[in-house]
């Protein structure tokens, strides 16, 4: 109606940092899981239904890499390097920032959200407690849309990939990330100076929390319940 009033949102300052700017522009469409219709409902269906989404958002964040500013300034070999070494981690933060609305569930996608019981009966019961933790502390935190973007991209960038070619591209290119964070949260909250350095201590819960999920998958992978897309499989051997 007329006087609804429309929630209105904190008027932050406009972004000037042009690589968080262009991380805004380059963030994917979130997808949507697609249940087999025909597939009566089952802890089976749900895991077929998260592993069919697990799969289009690795070929989504592979075109997503490219346009993180510095990304494609690197050889090939060594943006394969990042990405198979990070994409755990990226697509934790994808899963934990959309679930950042809910208390107790898990939000894989906009039509598919988990409950704890729902995650354990269909075998994912660490994963639930490992991305719920993860979750929790970056609500505690008021983690905003600008931050997230910019730790997806460095948790690509400082994904401690072995065989990388070119260290120092690699150390510009996390150096250009770590300034861009610093930059905006000191125009952005300057009233939170230890802000930026609070980001980046959250990024070993989230290498941990990357790696419990591995071994979720490994687990599942060896019961032999669910059949694992190529792509899944090549990327997970690169974990293991
Ligand atoms: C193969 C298999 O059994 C499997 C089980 C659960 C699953 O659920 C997910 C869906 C999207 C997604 O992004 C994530 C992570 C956040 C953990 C990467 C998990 C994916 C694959």
């Amino acid at each position: 109606s007329l006087f609804t009033k429309t929630p209105y949102a904190h008027p932050s300052k406009p972004i000037r940092n042009k690589v968080i700017s262009q991380l805004l522009v380059s963030e994917p469409a979130p997808l949507r899981a697609a249940p087999e219709p025909a597939t009566p409902d089952s802890d089976l269906k749900t895991l077929l239904t998260l592993c069919d989404l697990l799969n289009r958002e690795l070929l989504v964040m592979i075109g997503w890499a490219k346009h993180i500013p510095g990304f494609t300034g690197l050889s090939l070999v060594d943006q394969m390097a990042l990405l198979q070494s990070g994409w755990m981690e990226t697509l934790v933060l994808n899963v934990v920032w959309r679930s950042q609305g809910s208390a107790d569930e898990l939000q894989f996608a906009e039509n598919l959200r988990l409950s704890e019981s729902q995650c354990r009966a269909a075998g994912l019961h660490d994963l639930y407690t490992a991305l719920r933790h993860l979750s929790s502390k970056y609500q505690q935190m008021g983690l905003n849309q600008e931050e997230v973007l910019t730790l997806k991209a460095m948790a690509l960038a400082n994904s401690d990939a072995e065989n990388v070619e070119g260290a120092e591209a690699v150390q510009r290119f996390q150096d250009g990330l770590h300034e861009a964070l610093q930059d905006y949260e000191s125009s952005q909250r300057p009233s939170e100076p230890h802000r930026a350095g609070r980001l980046l201590m959250t990024l070993p819960l989230l290498r941990q929390t990357a790696l419990r999920a591995v071994r979720c998958f490994s687990r599942l992978h060896t019961d032999g319940r669910v059949p694992m897309h190529k792509l899944f499989l090549e990327m997970l051997d690169a974990k293991i």
